[in-house]
């Protein structure tokens, strides 16, 4: 057995480091955010072609209104027609019927990019929860889930207020152009320049708005979260008289929003402004501009024409602009960031296809395996090489949270490492197929399965075939011949909610004692029995054929093993008990305290 292992970093490389890791995780995530909706807005072409087609007919007041009065006004009622006046007024009457039945048809094509988009992260969500339960062997986390799902929500009402104002604009303003070009080509620059000088005002504003929107959801959510937990400890508050402190928290976290959002209302300023130049101006420069006009040749119909392109349709086109990028955009883009940073695509972390046999041997090689549980967080695992050969029996030992899990979930192939190799008998896990890899190791975590069904379907659900005088040899080899007897034999119904915590670890053993993995790890798999019936399933296991790998809940497991991993978090070790104990202080005191029963203040 091998070992090599950096542990955690800390101290100032590691905050460099780290802050380099984020900033590249974070572009990382920004190009997937770009590649998703960049998928979902071209996967269906035709519904794009029927968006612009109904886009046009929706922006059609906006380019027919300033035409229509302009000629109701000259052609009609100022020339004293007032049928023919009624008739643009009619025409444009038309135009608005068609804007309403377009404003429909669009809503529908929006929908048809945004819901399949909504649908890809909602999998995608669902899927990463289910796979890191898995896992982690831990409890899914349906608090994370039910706020991933909100953000999935408001991932897909803000692309779809995106599309909706980016390209009602574009209509809008294209059709206004148009408009003001075809009544007269001099009034064009008089509403162009304007419109140009607010637009790059409106961008010059938007990195740091986009800044302060994004702080400003955040500081809402860590308010949220202060109040949330200050409410669900209030108890524990007041009987300890912490009320003043525990206001002071969370009035700083208020305080925090409060200036965040004045900050960000200084800018909402801004936006004003560039409203105002760009969609207000124009009809300044277009009253002050008339006398010139008129001595040009423009009649009133060209410059009420004018005035109704500007009031009408240029200046709320821009102010949805306006208002939905600034504010819409940026709710995207902080959506779809938390929800890409839960790390890689399952189907991407899974074993997938590869070779369907499993491989030969049950040899462990961990090769330089670095691991973290996002993008921009710190490696859990760091750096590690370890060799548990063939018939081994390894206990891995260390505090609460150093990763020892982590370690047992990379081994068994549910964790794909962010650097590095696992093999399982010299063939990369992540090469294995599903049931290749299923047949090459079992990991049994905390928190064991048992289905509804008799006790022999849940005892050979990994070794269909198996005979009862083998199922018979497993569960006395394991210890749970008692409670095969109590449950009335292999025939016999289980129903998991009548069992207790340690009996379902037992029927899970017992399955992974019958499986055909030559690879077993325990990870915590015996917390629930007591020390007696725990001493007894992981001898079973060690006597039984290929590796074994513990992560031990009792040190009495690593007394039992060939070989001990200690993880301190700086470094990892391994050896026998003995060279532990003279190598490894922290085992040393883990030892000491365990044994020491004032020193463990037992
Ligand atoms: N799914 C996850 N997402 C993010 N962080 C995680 C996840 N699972 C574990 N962690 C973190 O990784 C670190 C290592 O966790 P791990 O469960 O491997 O430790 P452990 O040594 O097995 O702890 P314990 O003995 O308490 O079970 C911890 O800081 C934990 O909070």
């Amino acid at each position: 057995m091998t070992l090599r292992w950096t542990g955690r970093r800390d101290g100032a490389r590691a905050g460099r480091r780290g802050g380099a890791r984020a900033e590249a995780a974070r572009q990382a995530t920004r190009a997937e955010a770009r590649e998703l909706l960049w998928r979902a807005a071209r996967r269906r072409p035709g519904v794009l072609v029927r968006l612009f087609a109904w886009s046009l007919a929706e922006a059609a007041p906006a380019f027919l209104s300033g035409q229509a009065l302009a000629h109701a006004l000259d052609d009609g009622f100022a020339a004293g027609r007032p049928a023919t006046g009624l008739a643009w007024l009619g025409l444009m009457a038309v135009a608005w019927l068609a804007a309403a039945l377009g404003a429909r048809q669009v809503l529908l094509a929006i929908a048809a990019i945004v819901e399949p988009f909504r649908d890809t992260l909602l999998r995608r969500v669902v899927a990463g929860t289910l796979y890191r339960t898995a896992a982690s062997g831990m409890r899914p986390d349906s608090a994370a889930l039910a706020r991933l799902g909100r953000q999935v929500e408001l991932a897909r009402d803000s692309f779809a207020a995106v599309i909706a104002v980016s390209r009602s604009f574009l209509f809008s303003v294209t059709g206004v152009l148009v408009g003001v070009l075809t009544l007269m080509d001099a009034v064009l620059p008089l509403v162009l320049l304007p419109l140009a000088a607010g637009l790059a005002l409106f961008s010059a504003s938007l990195p740091a708005m986009a800044r302060l929107q994004r702080r400003l959801i955040l500081a809402e959510e860590g308010t949220a979260s202060s109040v949330a937990a200050m409410v669900d400890a209030l108890r524990d508050v007041t009987a300890c008289g912490a009320e003043d402190r525990v206001a002071a928290a969370v009035g700083r976290d208020v305080t925090r929003q409060a200036e965040v959002a004045k900050a960000l209302s200084r800018l909402t300023a801004a936006r004003m402004l560039s409203l105002a130049v760009g969609g207000w101006l124009p009809i300044l420069m277009v009253l002050v501009a008339t006398p010139a006009l008129v001595r040009d040749g423009a009649t009133a119909g060209v410059i009420l024409g004018t005035l109704t392109y500007v009031a009408q349709s240029l200046t709320p086109a821009l102010g949805g602009l306006v208002q939905g990028v600034g504010v819409n955009g940026v709710r995207l883009v902080v959506a779809l960031e938390r929800i890409l940073s839960m790390g890689p695509a399952p189907r991407q972390a899974l074993a997938a296809d590869g070779p369907g046999t499993p491989p030969r041997g049950a040899l462990l090689r961990l090769r330089r395996v670095t691991f973290a549980y996002g993008p921009a967080a710190e490696p859990v695992v760091s750096d590690l090489s370890l060799v548990v050969r063939e018939g081994d029996h390894l206990a891995v030992v260390g505090p609460s949270g150093i990763g020892k899990s982590t370690v047992a979930a990379l081994a068994a192939g549910l964790l794909r490492p962010g650097e590095g190799q696992v093999l399982i008998g010299g063939v990369p896990v992540a090469s294995l197929s599903g049931p290749a890899l299923s047949a090459a190791r079992v990991l049994i975590p905390q928190e064991a399965y048992v289905f509804r069904g008799t006790l022999g379907e849940n005892l050979t659900y990994l070794a269909p075939g198996r005979s009862p005088s083998e199922l018979d040899k497993a569960v006395d080899a394991v210890g749970m011949a008692e409670l095969a007897a109590r449950i009335g034999g292999y025939e016999a119904l289980v129903d998991p909610s009548e069992l207790s915590s340690g009996e379902r670890q037992l029927i899970a053993l017992t399955r992974a004692y019958l499986s055909p993995a030559r690879l077993i790890l325990l990870d915590e798999a015996t917390c629930h029995l007591d020390p007696a019936a725990e001493a007894r399933a992981e001898e079973a296991f060690a006597a039984r054929e290929g590796t074994l790998i513990v992560i031990a809940h009792r040190l009495t497991s690593a007394l039992r093993a060939r070989r001990v991993l200690v993880m301190d978090g700086v470094r990892a070790q391994v050896g026998t008990h003995e060279e532990m104990i003279a190598a490894s202080p922290l085992y040393r005191d883990l030892m000491g305290r365990w044994e020491d029963p004032v020193a463990s203040g037992a």
